[in-house]
Parts: C-alpha cells; sequence; structure tokens
C-alpha cells in the first residue's frame, strides 16, 4: 500500500544541521576557540555503546574535541561524581553528558545535578530545567530529543499555536521537556503515559502526536486522528530483532498527514543537536567571560 503521509526526513534534516554545525565549528576556531564535548559511559550496555560511539564519531566528522570517559559498571557513586567534577573543571570541554540509564545502583539524579549546568549539554539539570519550565528569556541547553523534534516541526511547517499536542511519555529525557517546549510554541498540552485511562480516545484528539513510551507498535492507525502529524520517539525491537517505533509505522501513514520513521526520525536529529548545542555552549561561554 502506498503511503499518504509526508515523511519527516531526520536523517536528511540532520545532515544540513550538521552542515551549519561545522560552519559554526569553523568561525570559532579561527578565534581560536574549538568546541569540546566529554560524553561519561558506564559499563557495557550494548545500545548505549552504540550511541555514545555515533556521537564521538560525529563529533569529530564536525571538528569538535571529543572526549569518551568509558568507565566500569562498578564503579562507585563518589568515583563517578569525581569524573564529572574534573570535568567541570577543564577549560577545554563545553558539555558533558551522562549516557543514561546508569546501572544500579548508582543516582542518576545526583550526577546530573553535579555537572556545571553551564556545561549541561543535554539539558538535564535542574536549573535548566526550571528555565526552561518558567520560560526565561535566556540562554540555556534544552534537552536534545525534543530540541531537535522541535526543529523537525518547523521544517515541515507543522503549526502549533492554538493547535492540540498530546504527548505519550513522561521522562525527563523526552515528555517532560517536550510539554514545555510545545506550550511555550502556543500549543494546548495534553501529557499521558502508558498507564492513561482511555489513552487512545486523547491521542485520536491530537494534532500533534509525540510517542515515547518504549511499547512497540503501541499507536496503530485507528488510534491517530487523519491528517495529524505523528512523531515517533520509540527505540524498540520487533519480535525478530528488528529496530522499530512506538508507532505502526507502515498502517499510520495511511491515515496521519506526517510521520517520522524509525530508524532515520528522530535519533539522528538528537545527535546531531547535540552537536548543535555543544557549539552553543563554547560559544555562550565566551560571551559570558568564563
Ligand atoms: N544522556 C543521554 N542519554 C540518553 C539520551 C540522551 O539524549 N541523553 N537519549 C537516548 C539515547 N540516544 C542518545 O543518547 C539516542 C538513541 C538513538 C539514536 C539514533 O540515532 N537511533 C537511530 C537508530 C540506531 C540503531 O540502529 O539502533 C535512528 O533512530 O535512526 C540517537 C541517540 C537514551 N539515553
Amino acid at each position: 500500500m502506498s503511503r499518504l503521509a509526508t515523511l519527516i526526513d531526520g536523517k536528511k534534516l540532520a545532515n544540513e544541521l550538521n552542515e551549519q554545525t561545522k560552519q559554526a565549528v569553523e568561525a570559532l576556531s579561527a578565534k581560536g576557540v574549538q568546541p569540546g564535548l566529554a560524553v561519561i559511559i558506564v559499563g557495557e550496555d550494548p545500545a548505549s555503546q552504540l550511541y555514545v560511539r555515533n556521537k564521538h564519531r560525529k563529533a569529530a566528522q564536525l571538528g569538535i574535541h571529543s572526549v569518551v570517559k568509558q568507565l566500569p559498571a562498578d564503579i562507585t557513586q563518589a568515583e563517578l561524581l569525581a569524573v564529572v567534577r574534573q570535568l567541570n573543571s577543564d577549560s577545554s570541554i563545553h558539555g558533558i553528558l551522562v549516557q543514561s540509564p546508569l546501572p544500579e545502583p548508582l543516582d542518576e539524579h545526583e550526577v546530573t545535578r553535579t555537572i556545571s549546568p553551564e556545561k549541561d549539554v543535554d539539558g538535564f539539570h535542574p536549573l535548566n530545567v526550571g528555565l526552561l519550565y518558567t520560560n526565561m528569556k535566556l540562554q540555556y541547553p534544552v534537552a536534545c530529543t525534543p530540541k531537535g523534534i522541535m526543529t523537525m516541526l518547523a521544517a515541515y511547517d507543522v503549526p502549533l499555536s492554538g493547535k492540540h499536542a498530546v504527548v505519550v511519555g513522561r521522562s525527563n529525557i523526552v515528555g517532560r521537556p517536550m510539554t514545555a517546549l510545545l506550550m511555550q510554541a502556543d500549543a494546548t498540552v495534553t501529557i499521558a503515559n502508558r498507564h492513561t485511562e482511555n489513552l487512545k480516545s486523547l491521542t485520536r484528539q491530537a494534532d500533534i502526536l509525540v510517542v515515547a513510551t518504549g511499547v512497540a507498535h503501541l499507536i496503530k492507525a485507528a488510534d491517530v486522528k487523519p491528517g495529524a502529524t505523528v512523531i515517533d520517539v520509540g527505540m524498540d525491537r520487533d519480535e525478530n530483532g528488528k529496530l522499530t517505533g512506538d508507532v505502526d509505522f507502515e498502517a499510520v501513514s495511511q491515515v496521519a498527514g506526517k510521520i517520522t520513521p524509525v530508524p532515520g526520525g528522530v535519533g539522528p536529529m538528537t545527535i546531531a543537536t547535540l552537536m548543535q548545542q555543544t557549539v552553543e555552549l563554547a560559544k555562550w561561554s565566551e560571551t559570558s567571560g568564563s
């Protein structure tokens, strides 16, 4: 069956954004500043290892100084915090992130709070989350997946003001910051999760539907309003081990107006936005004189 919906091509948009970031890196380097990114990964989770490798490779391609701190799964909380503090005081590093999830029993929240807010390239520090939620007209980092989704919506001329956006998922990485960004764009936002009663009656009302639940193919064609824009943040495996999303792409493509694929949708934009934000943090550190 041929697709009716327009494909929101995250790979293509990510390539365009990366090209802009490369030029911004060159402009900064001409002023004697090379943006620096440090990624901390604890343990050997294969998916996390892949994402971190991709971040490191992309940063190097764009001319960003990139450091990966691979730490053992049995590292103590105190040792991990010491690595973060060392990076906080390293002037060659402008952005620090800790790959999520951390192995048990490490306390991810404490680690996030220990990253200097000026270097918090993931935008997860409570100070930056507070700035986002209070809609401060200041420069601050924002979680890369929702920020990348906003870039995608703008690139495909998706109207937001006055529209009903439904966000399914309330994680700190996607759902909560996504809600704040959509509110800033004057959308009417409903935030739900996989336990929400009558979930499908809500998703059917959405002009913009963002799904980040980790439940493969949760959203079917009947759960989507005809013509809606559907953003799939899922990174799931089907019964054959193939990467798939939270949305039944083939079926929903017959109903939606615009739709992101998995892979090749939100994922590449997350990494491109991380690179963009690393360069922004380097620029801001110059203007703030720190
Ligand atoms: N500290 C953070 N941890 C995590 C984040 C984050 O933003 N910050 N997000 C996710 C993982 N993630 C980035 O870290 C991420 C996941 C997936 C992709 C991606 O490009 N996916 C590809 C497919 C890759 C594959 O073949 O498996 C795609 O969608 O095309 C990028 C980044 C959780 N942790």
